[in-house]
């Protein structure tokens, strides 16, 4: 990638647990000696980074925070309709957008890709229609919501990304199937369901962890996973299918590809994007497809033949 020029870096201090200062410090120290003309700005609360991308004419937008904050700015670089390319510096509790596109976790790392060897592909975007709202990994609705509900900042600030784990095992405990009506491009289905989510991003590289086979944020669709066990043996045993990658063949979890997906339950279930609970159930997701442009490993683009 030829080195953006004017760079607007945007930090939340608040991200991830505790190390705020050293990295403010990082960042600041390693955009003065690359000689980049930048803006560096810290959040102060929720809306900032989606204001601040939002009205911005730099080259490249610096997200240092998790995947709430890259999220903000990533909709507000839409709503800015510029398509600035966005790098991140994961520096959250789950950081899960940075782990799928092969983003390091180390500050100085992800500074490097950030600034020196990444390239900018386009990637899918989810677009919640009903609330207006933008999505790059997925919509989702019963045992995530529930479990990212559960994970506040608080539990997030002592146990890190094991508040996840922790209330994930909780909240299997008491998962209730819905009524679920879908409207799946022009199909209309209904199931018995706990858990239906729309997935842009599903899968983490190099981790062997995925939540379907072929899924892909560039292929200008979304994915539909439908889980529905009713025990917690049924349950475990899908957990064990996902570990195996043995997508296939069982009724307790089916998949659809699709551009729009309407999703309805009764009773209404909890519903989460990125990682941040918005309510219950009705939602409705577009995909947009390449509708944003993040800075990625090239080996990650050449393995996913997009490299542009
Ligand atoms: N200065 C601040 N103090 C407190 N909260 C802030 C501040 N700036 C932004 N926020 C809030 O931080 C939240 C986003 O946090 P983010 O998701 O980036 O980190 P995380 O929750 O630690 O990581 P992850 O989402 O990857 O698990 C948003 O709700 C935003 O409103």
């Amino acid at each position: 990638m030829s080195p953006p020029r004017r760079v607007l870096a945007i930090v939340n201090p608040a991200a991830g647990q505790d190390q705020a200062e050293d990295i403010l410090a990082t960042i600041r120290r390693r955009l003065e000696e690359s000689g980049l003309d930048f803006e560096l700005r810290e959040t102060e609360g929720e809306g900032d980074a989606r204001r601040w991308a939002a009205e911005t004419d730099r080259e490249l937008v610096l997200v240092a925070g998790g995947d709430g904050t890259v999220m903000e700015a990533l909709s507000g670089i839409i709503e800015n309709e510029r398509e600035i390319p966005l790098a991140q510096i994961p520096t959250g509790t789950a950081n899960l957008l940075a782990r799928a596109l092969g983003v390091p976790t180390d500050v100085d790392d992800a500074l490097e890709l950030a600034l020196r060897s990444g390239v900018a592909v386009p990637m899918d975007v989810g677009h919640l229609v009903d609330h207006d709202r933008y999505f790059a990994l997925m919509a989702g609705s019963g045992w995530d919501a529930d479990l990212i509900k559960a994970a506040d900042r608080d539990l997030k600030d002592k146990l890190g990304f094991f508040a996840y784990v922790i209330t994930g095992v909780k909240s299997l405990f008491s998962l209730k199937r819905s009524r679920i009506r879908l409207t799946v491009d022009d199909r209309r289905l209904r199931f018995r369901a706990h858990t239906v989510i729309a997935i842009n991003v599903g899968e983490i590289q190099g981790s062997g962890i995925a939540l379907g086979s072929n899924l892909s944020p560039h292929d200008g669709k979304l994915d539909l996973a439908i889980v529905s066990p009713n025990s917690i043996g049924g349950i475990l045993k899908v957990l064990w299918r996902l570990l195996t990658r043995r997508y296939e063949g069982a009724t307790e979890l089916r998949y659809f590809s699709a551009e729009k997906i309407k999703v309805e339950a009764d009773p209404p279930l909890n519903l989460e994007i990125d990682g941040e609970p918005i309510g219950k159930t009705p939602f409705e997701a577009h995909v947009i497809p390449g509708g944003a442009m993040l800075v990625v490993p090239r080996e990650y683009a050449e393995n996913k033949d997009i490299l542009p």
